[in-house]
């Protein structure tokens, strides 16, 4: 059947009772390609019924559906023209993991961070009824623990107190990455299949007509559910109760390794066993296990996540010291201020986001952190190009929006080593909050567990000396340049060049730089992040300031948004490969 559908329009030609049979077909397909290609897997297996039955009942695209994250939407890709390209989802000039507007126009709004879904439909909703359109449905399908977000919940808030003809679709799996956390989710799951009575239900107490649960893998009903909804006005949600990973064993019973396994055995369902080829760590777990070992000595240490544990690997300190480790839900904004609040009673908190997610709580990073000097500790995860998430997710604003906020020391490790002595650094007690920022992926350092040593606050190191050509990098960048660097055979060139790891673009070491400006004649920095704002800009105004005439060369992500592909595809399309930087060190020579 799935080889008949190119559109919607097509599915809409079978009778009601053909579509289980096409679910099996949609999950085998899923199953098939993301087994190899690699992908969010658990989240689309189990909306796969959902997918079909939205497609089936409203007239999309006229109808508009968003839906939250997007991680779960690769049914509704392959059901909306995409389903013979869908292999080169997450690739290179592939397809995008997420809905996006360029890409389709069944893809009504671009997601990847959760939580927007409702307000983007209701906005929507809000635009038809101004344009006295009246037989449009504009439907938000959002998860358990994307609902508990506090932006979900401020459009929850306006949209109940609109007459729009929204259709919120609760896609209750009772988890997010990792188990949901939060009252709410205590709420929702007293609310079983059985129907429990609810004498006091939260979405009507906000206006909204609620219906459910109903059993989202049952199409009968979600097809009679859905039709019925068409026909009632004002802001609606349906609870619908799905289990993610639907359809593949291993994915039902093993929800947070299948929510993006990796390749996968597609005939099996089982992952492919790791190699045992010893390999250097993944900075997260530098970070995570760390920590612990930091927090069996000072008991002031806190560690703070919002949903994201097993990423962050915060995990470690969760098992170790449950009472000190939190995690907080999908709550960027409550996690940073809830830091601050942990910190002004002396605790030292760790609170790691990933980098790309922390965007989420600025305000509360200035108003609530810096303004205050409470030295909250943040970690940002994922900083730099993340690879196949794509422009959704890459970390690479930060350094620009956190250098410019007064109080904040923020810093980049180049290594595994240094970013365990920055950990140990900063609980000794800072006087200011501090942002560390690390990649995602692994190190390069196999003996990385080594005894700690403290880093001086704005002290950057001379890696290399020469005499003619200066490379200042900015954390794990420093990577790249040492093989560039090595590329270099000619002695003369080599006795040319000279790398330093300036370790903080705030506060920056003025005595380091003036060394290098009064040494070198050409000056070039690369960063992992907007050229805009950045660290080589922060370079910049230093020698401006200092009057300067030094050739300064900024390497960085340019001015636009980078889309998915490989990590080092994608640094060498942004011009910060160690190929890209060889060429620029040559070219300046
Ligand atoms: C603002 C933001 N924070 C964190 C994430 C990372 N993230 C992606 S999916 C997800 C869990 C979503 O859970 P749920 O809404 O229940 O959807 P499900 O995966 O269960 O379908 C999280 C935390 C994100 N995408 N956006
Ligand atoms: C959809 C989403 O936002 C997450 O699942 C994200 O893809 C996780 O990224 P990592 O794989 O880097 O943890
Ligand atoms: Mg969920």
């Amino acid at each position: 059947m799935l080889d008949t559908i190119t559109f919607p329009k097509d599915l809409r030609k079978f009778s009601p009772q053909d579509l289980p049979q096409l679910a099996q077909e949609l999950r085998d397909f899923i199953i098939n390609i993301v087994a190899v290609k690699e992908g969010h897997l658990g989240a689309s297996l189990g909306v796969v019924e959902l997918t079909i039955a939205l497609h089936y009942v409203f007239n999309t695209p006229e109808d508009l559906l968003v839906w939250d994250v997007g991680h779960q939407a690769y049914g509704h890709k392959i059901l909306t023209g995409r389903k013979e390209i869908f292999h080169t989802n997450r690739q290179l000039n592939g397809i995008s993991g997420f809905p996006k507007r360029t890409e389709s126009n069944f893809d009504t709004f671009g997601t990847g961070h959760s939580s927007t879904a409702i307000s983007a439909a209701l906005g929507m909703a809000i635009a038809s009824k101004l344009a006295g359109i009246t037989n449009k449905q504009h439907i938000a399908v959002v998860g358990d623990a994307s609902i508990a977000s506090g932006m979900a919940f401020e459009a929850l808030n306006h949209a109940g107190m609109t007459a729009t003809n929204l259709l919120v679709i609760l896609n209750d799996n009772a988890i997010g990455i990792d188990p949901s956390v939060g009252a709410l989710k205590e709420y929702l799951s007293k609310v079983t299949l059985d129907g429990a009575p609810e004498t006091d239900n939260i979405f009507e107490a906000l206006n909204f007509n609620y219906s459910g649960p109903v059993d989202g893998h049952d199409l009968e009903i979600l097809l009679s559910e859905l039709e019925r909804l068409k026909n009632v006005s004002g802001p609606k949600l349906l609870h619908v109760i799905t289990t993610k990973g639907k359809g593949l064993r291993q994915a039902e019973e093993n929800q947070v390794a299948y929510h993006a396994p990796g390749k996968f055995n597609a005939l099996t369902g089982d992952l492919h066993p790791k190699s045992k080829e010893v390999l250097p760590p993944k900075f997260q777990d530098v970070f995570g296990k760390t920590l612990v070992e930091l927090a069996r000595k000072n008991k002031n240490i806190i560690g703070i996540t919002p949903a994201m544990p097993s990423g962050s690997s915060l995990t470690y300190m969760m098992d170790a010291f449950p009472e000190r480790a939190f995690d907080v839900g999908i709550a960027e904004q409550h996690a940073v201020t809830f830091a601050a609040g942990l910190a002004t009673q002396g605790l030292h908190v760790f609170c790691t986001i990933y980098s790309t997610f922390l965007q989420r709580a600025y305000d509360q990073i200035i108003h609530d952190v810096c303004l205050q000097k409470i030295p909250v500790i943040f970690c940002l995860d994922r900083a730099g190009l993340v690879g196949e998430d794509g422009a959704t997710h890459h970390g690479i604003f930060d350094i620009a929006y956190l250098r410019c906020i007064p109080n904040l020391i923020v810093c980049a490790p180049r290594n595994e080593v240094e970013l365990r002595n920055i950990l140990y650094t900063a609980q000794k007690g800072l006087e200011l909050p501090i942002a560390i920022r690390y990649p995602r992926g692994r190190g390069t350092l196999i003996d990385w567990q080594q005894g700690f040593t403290e880093i001086e606050i704005g002290k950057g190191i001379e890696l290399k000396k020469g005499n003619k050509v200066a490379v200042l990098s900015f954390g794990t960048m420093a990577t790249n340049v040492v093989t560039a660097i090595e590329r270099f055979t000619e002695t003369s060139e080599k006795l040319a060049i000279g790398h330093y790891d300036m370790r903080f673009t705030k506060p920056l070491d003025e005595v380091l730089l003036t060394q290098i400006f009064n040494t070198y004649s050409e000056i070039i920095t690369v960063e992992d992040g907007v050229k805009a704002g950045g660290f080589g800009s922060s370079i910049l105004e230093f020698a401006s300031e200092k009057k300067y005439q030094n050739k300064v060369i900024l390497m960085g992500i340019p001015d636009t948004f980078i889309e998915h592909g490989t990590t080092d595809e994608l640094q060498e399309m942004s011009g910060i490969s160690s190929e890209n930087i060889y060429f620029q060190i040559k070219n300046v020579l």
